[in-house]
This record gives C-alpha cells, sequence and structure tokens, in this order.
C-alpha cells in the first residue's frame, strides 16, 4: 500500500492520527520536499524532529527522485506498506496525481490521509474561500527570462472582482545551468521567493503590459509561515507591502478582489499600521 499523507503547515506535531498511525505502520517513510516545507524547514535537525516522532528514518524525495526514480518507491509499495509525505495537503495547490495515476497503473493501492493546506488556510484574513479566482504561480525571473502568464489570470480574476492567491517559487536543488552543460549536476542553494520580491516582479509586468490589472495601490495580503506559531499575516497596499520585513519563508500573497463588508471587517484586524 501507498499511503500519501498531508502533513498539514505547522510542525511535525500538525499530521493528523490516521496520519500518525499510517506512518508508524510503514516500513520505509519518504518525504517530498520541493514543493513545500514546513515551518521549522528541513534542516537536520527539522528531520530528525520528524524520525524521532516517528520512531524511524526519512528518505527526502528531492524533484529528481520523485520524477525520475518513483517507480522504486512503487514496486516497493507492491510488497509493503509506503508512506509518501506532503508538507500541507497532498493535493493541495501541487496535485500529486501523477503519482497515483502511476500508482493505478502498477497495481499499487493507494490510500490518501488530508491536511490542511495553504489553499485553505489563507482563509484566516477573512477574505472568503469561494470569492477566489483562478491561483497563480510567480516564478523567480532572470536577466533573460520572465515568464508573466500570471498577468492574464490576475486580470481575469480581477475583472470578475474575485481575490487571487499567489504561490511564490521555491527553488531547492536546481541544478545550475553550468553544470547541466558539463552533464554532471551541481546544485544551487535553496532560494525561496518573499512577498516583496513578488510585489516586485508583479509590478514590473504590470510597467511593460500597461493595461492596468493592478498596481502600487492595489490592496493585497501577505502571509507568511502560515499555521506556525509565529505565522505573519498583513494587508495593505503592494506598496506598503513591497517595504514590510515578513522574515523567514514560506511566503505567499493574496490580490484583493470585490469585498464584502464582513470581509473588510476581519481585514482591518490584519491591516499594515
Ligand atoms: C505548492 S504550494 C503548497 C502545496 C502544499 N501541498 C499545500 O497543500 O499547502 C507551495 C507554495 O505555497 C505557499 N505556501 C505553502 N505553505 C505556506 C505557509 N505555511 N505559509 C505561507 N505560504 C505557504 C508558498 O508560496 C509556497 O511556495
Amino acid at each position: 500500500m501507498l499511503y500519501i499523507i498531508g502533513l498539514g503547515l505547522g510542525d511535525e506535531r500538525d499530521i493528523t492520527l490516521r496520519g500518525l498511525e499510517a506512518v508508524k505502520k510503514c516500513e520505509k517513510v519518504y518525504m517530498e520536499a520541493y514543493t513545500s516545507l514546513l515551518s521549522f524547514g528541513l534542516s537536520a535537525d527539522g528531520l530528525s524532529t520528524l524520525e524521532k516522532l516517528y520512531g524511524k528514518p526519512i528518505t527526502v524525495a528531492d524533484r529528481d527522485m520523485v520524477e525520475e526514480k518513483v517507480d522504486t518507491m512503487l514496486s516497493e509499495a507492491i510488497a509493503s506498506d509506503v508512506a509518501f509525505l506532503v508538507v500541507g495537503d497532498p493535493f493541495g495547490a501541487t496535485t500529486h496525481t501523477d503519482l497515483v495515476v502511476r500508482a493505478k497503473e502498477l497495481g499499487v493501492n493507494v490510500k490518501v490521509i488530508h491536511n490542511a493546506s495553504v489553499m485553505n488556510a489563507v482563509g484566516v484574513c477573512g477574505l472568503q474561500l469561494y470569492r477566489y479566482g483562478e491561483t497563480v504561480s510567480i516564478p523567480f525571473f532572470t536577466d533573460v527570462w520572465k515568464p508573466d502568464s500570471f498577468y492574464e489570470r490576475i486580470q481575469n480574476n480581477r475583472k470578475l472582482g474575485l481575490h487571487t492567491l499567489c504561490l511564490l517559487d521555491i527553488r531547492v536543488k536546481e541544478p545550475t545551468w553550468e553544470s547541466l552543460a558539463r552533464g554532471k549536476k551541481q546544485y544551487e542553494p535553496p532560494r525561496f521567493m518573499t512577498i516583496n520580491t513578488a510585489i516586485e516582479q508583479l509590478l514590473e509586468v504590470e510597467q511593460q503590459r500597461g493595461e492596468s490589472a493592478y498596481d502600487e495601490e492595489t490592496e493585497c495580503v501577505g502571509f507568511a509561515r502560515l499555521g506556525s506559531e509565529d505565522q505573519m499575516i498583513v494587508a495593505g497596499t503592494m506598496r506598503e507591502l513591497l517595504a514590510f520585513d515578513f522574515g523567514a519563508p514560506l511566503h505567499c500573497l493574496v490580490i484583493i478582489g470585490k469585498t464584502h463588508p464582513l470581509e473588510e471587517e476581519m481585514l482591518n484586524v490584519y491591516r499594515h499600521k
């Protein structure tokens, strides 16, 4: 059996009882470590906290492993119980549907154990979850690569008065261009996009497109480390949030659409002072 288990957003204690029971009976435990991270990170210490709680070693499954060596994990799950841990919910934002499809093709039984996701935790700011449009991802720009397909999506959401959740790029174990050219992979240090960088990039694209999808005065909410003890939630204009220090990752941003009075009342709790 392959158990795909959501860990929630805060720390090791956010796993559900059902999730913990499943992990405890699994012979092998993998942890997906490239689409999100727990608030205490994936440092040696962070992992050993998880390992201590579960009473067994964890294999960190990076992008290479999940994309290239997934069949090894699945063949283990034919004969024994294997856990695949995902921070947040396994089907929140990045869905691991490809893994489920591949497992089914190989005749592996799959059980999913859900948990909280960034997709619902943003509800804490008071903006109603059913008033959101398409979620967008903001990738890190380089000098020569500035993909901006998020712009139309934000524009469309805003035309309909809907809020937009912007998920911010995470670069973990990305091979450097030079190493790819040499054929021997070397990796860049991990990078997590801040709300400040996201807003800079959003405004850069608006300046180029000039279609007034949003501007410096557009109201947003910035979230850092949602679900952890020191989570930070600040509502303000893009200009205000651009200068605000949200601290350690992970960050995400909501661009506010048309609001209901009750949403406004709740947003006031988080207004930038
Ligand atoms: C692929 S999504 C998260 C998927 C995860 N499985 C889930 O359900 O939450 C990753 C992005 O969500 C945002 N994110 C995830 N956890 C967060 C948190 N605790 N606080 C703020 N943003 C978070 C960040 O922008 C991050 O780059």
